[in-house]
């Protein structure tokens, strides 16, 4: 017998970023007896070592709690961990698309703040029931008045019921389960109609093969059925079913409003699809289901970066690491590239930057990979010339813009920037904005002390270091969100790298004509100082077009490493041989000289 679907409650926890999601939810977790405590003080939720090395939350985890409540019943509770992060709203969404009801998770001493506003209007969006909580009440800067005040006048959800309490020592966490029971709705699915669940997640097992989690919305799911993926038309038997109760365990059917994962020795990854609709195959006892459920909006990458293996022989063991991150992660993308100064790699898509460095340390992490990353590029539309119809080109690549008198126009894509920030630092604040070629569009006040400024702005100059030059504008206080809106003209030219007069196509760059020179200069200094010193003398130039711009020399220099040894000691000199060759690995041969990662990374840091 299925779970009756009245003592079902799905929910997820969705916050700005620090506010305390993750340790709220471990504690929920305690709460119910489904966690030790000393497995919660290690922030169980939050399983990938990234995750607990940075404080962040990046895959949605879930969870299958047992909670008796006040009323004598026993429900059976979803948790739905979410991300908080802007890269990562699509997770957000799909997790939403699972539940009933949101936790919204408000840091007392902080307020709201750009990413509440942005997470509860997902939540919104979707028809869940929005319940606030006020955390963090144990530390003294906490104040209740002031963030009710805030949640009613911004968002404008009543906190008459908000409950306060803190994640750190439990307080009010009970009343959180309680208020879960009585305001989540059930859910509602169809117990007889044919199978309909939808896939909200699925990652990569090396020895079960893709696995999959999805939320059943109609009929049920036993172990041993033969189910079929509504897109691909595949079909698999089900060979696993189970939950995490945060341990996983084995379950032998899932049914109406429920969340599980199955396993069904799916070995293509092509073959799973988040958003997708499992239903049953034709057999005796089943009929497949007409229609599929409504999936998710598709995510596409906003954020492109070539990445080279530094040993070419590392080609497809490179491939078949992203194809499993892929699994994991739909909104990352990738294609086979290759590029002059570093050979043969991809071209990568991500939301953002963060989503970046997070696949960069996986795929070093995990696969032990040693991978060069090129400069990050926003992605261009591009007008030419060209007489036919078609004319305009899609320019991921700096690299590969056509050269500027094929161009008629290119086009760069523009975000929506909201900042919330304290009076105190409004001025420095719309003086970023500015700088960074944004127009503004709105500025309100709508509480004592809390500006909300909105600025049209180009997604390239948010995409790099907006986000640290905000953070010190305000000392800390402002926060951000953004979305994109769409594309505009402007002013932009390609700016090249020379390196000896071999080109450096994985550094070029694209940038507004009057930021041109002071860039190309600055990256030709910065470049300067990442290449080693080498027995000849190394130019490093800047173009626009053919046309050079800046240009830097390293002067000529024999670097003996083992010239500090000295009465012949071998093995001293054999370890810094050794030490020497090690430094050498992510470094890449250009010409004759050989550039090391980090000089890719640099770039970006040149003031843009
Ligand atoms: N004093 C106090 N600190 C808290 C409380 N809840 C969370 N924290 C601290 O606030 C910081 C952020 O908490 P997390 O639970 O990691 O926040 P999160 O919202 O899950 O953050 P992301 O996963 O990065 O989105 C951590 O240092 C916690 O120890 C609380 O109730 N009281």
């Amino acid at each position: 017998m299925p779970f009756p679907q009245s003592k079902i409650r799905n929910f997820s926890i969705i916050a700005h970023i620090d506010h305390g999601k993750s340790t709220l939810a471990d504690r929920i977790l305690e709460v119910t007896g489904a966690l030790t405590q000393r497995e919660a003080r290690e922030q169980f939720l939050d399983k990938m070592d990234i995750e607990r090395e940075r404080g962040i939350t990046i895959k949605a985890q879930n969870v299958r709690l047992r909670y008796t409540a006040k009323d004598g019943e026993t429900y059976q509770l979803n948790l739905i961990d979410t991300p908080g992060h802007v890269d990562f709203n699509y997770e957000v969404s799909r997790s939403l698309s699972a539940c009933e009801g949101a936790i919204l998770v408000v840091d007392s001493t902080q307020g709201v703040e750009a990413q509440t506003l942005a997470n509860v209007y997902l939540a919104i969006d979707q028809g869940l029931e929005v319940l606030p909580v006020l955390n963090k009440v144990d530390l003294p800067s906490s104040d209740l008045d002031k963030t009710k005040q805030e949640i009613e006048q911004i968002i404008g959800l009543d906190t008459s019921e908000a409950v306060p309490c803190s994640g750190k020592t439990g307080i009010g966490v009970p009343d959180i389960l309680e208020e879960i029971v009585k305001k989540v709705p059930p859910p509602k699915g169809k117990e007889d109609a044919p199978l309909r669940a939808l896939i909200f997640d699925s990652w990569y097992d090396s020895y079960r093969g893709a696995m999959i989690m999805f939320r059943v919305v109609d009929g049920t799911i036993k172990r041993g059925d033969k189910v079929r993926f509504m897109s691909t038309k595949i079909e698999y038997e089900v060979t696993e079913l189970g939950t995490f109760t945060p341990h996983a365990a084995s379950l032998e059917e899932i049914g109406p409003g429920e969340v599980g994962f199955l396993a069904a020795n799916i070995k293509s990854v092509h073959d799973t699809k988040v958003g997708d609709t499992i239903t049953h195959a034709v057999s005796q006892n089943h009929k497949p289901a007409n229609d599929p459920l409504p999936g998710f909006k598709e995510v596409k990458p906003m954020v492109f970066a070539g990445i080279f293996p530094t040993d070419s022989s590392d080609y497809p063991t490179l491939r078949d690491a992203l194809e499993k991150l892929q699994l994991n992660d739909a909104a990352f993308s990738f294609e086979a590239d290759s590029s002059e100064a570093l050979g043969f790699g991809y071209r990568c898509g991500f939301l953002g930057l963060l989503h970046m460095e997070i696949i960069q340390e996986r795929l070093d992490r995990e696969f032990n990979l040693d991978l060069i990353t090129t400069a990050p590029s926003v992605v261009y539309h591009v007008y030419t010339t060209a007489e036919s119809t078609d004319t305009m080109v899609i320019v991921d690549n700096p690299a590969k813009l056509p050269p500027p008198q094929n161009i008629q126009r290119i086009e760069e894509p523009f975000v929506k920037l909201t900042v919330h920030v304290p009076q105190a630092y409004v001025g420095a604040v719309l003086t970023l904005c500015q700088d960074k070629r944004g127009t503004q569009l709105d500025m309100t006040c709508p509480s004592a002390d809390r500006y909300i400024i909105v600025y049209d702005i180009p997604f390239a100059e948010v995409l790099f270091d907006f986000h640290d030059k905000l953070k010190s504008v305000s000392r800390g206080y402002a926060s951000m969100d953004y979305e994109i809106t769409g594309y505009k003209p402007g002013n932009l030219v390609k700016v090249d790298l020379m390196v000896n007069g071999e080109p450096l196509d994985a550094l070029s760059i694209i940038v507004h004509r009057d930021r041109a020179y002071n860039r190309g200069r600055g990256l030709a200094e910065k470049l300067k100082e990442f290449v080693p010193q080498q027995q000849y003398e190394v130019a490093i130039q800047a173009a626009i077009g053919g046309k050079i711009i800046a240009r830097e020399t390293v002067r000529a220099l024999r670097k003996d490493v083992t010239a500090k040894c000295y009465g012949g000691d071998i093995s001293r000199k054999r370890k810094l041989l050794e030490k020497q060759k090690e430094g050498k690995k992510r470094m890449k041969q250009v010409g004759s000289v050989e550039i090391p990662q980090k000089a890719f990374l640099a770039i970006l840091k040149v003031d843009q």
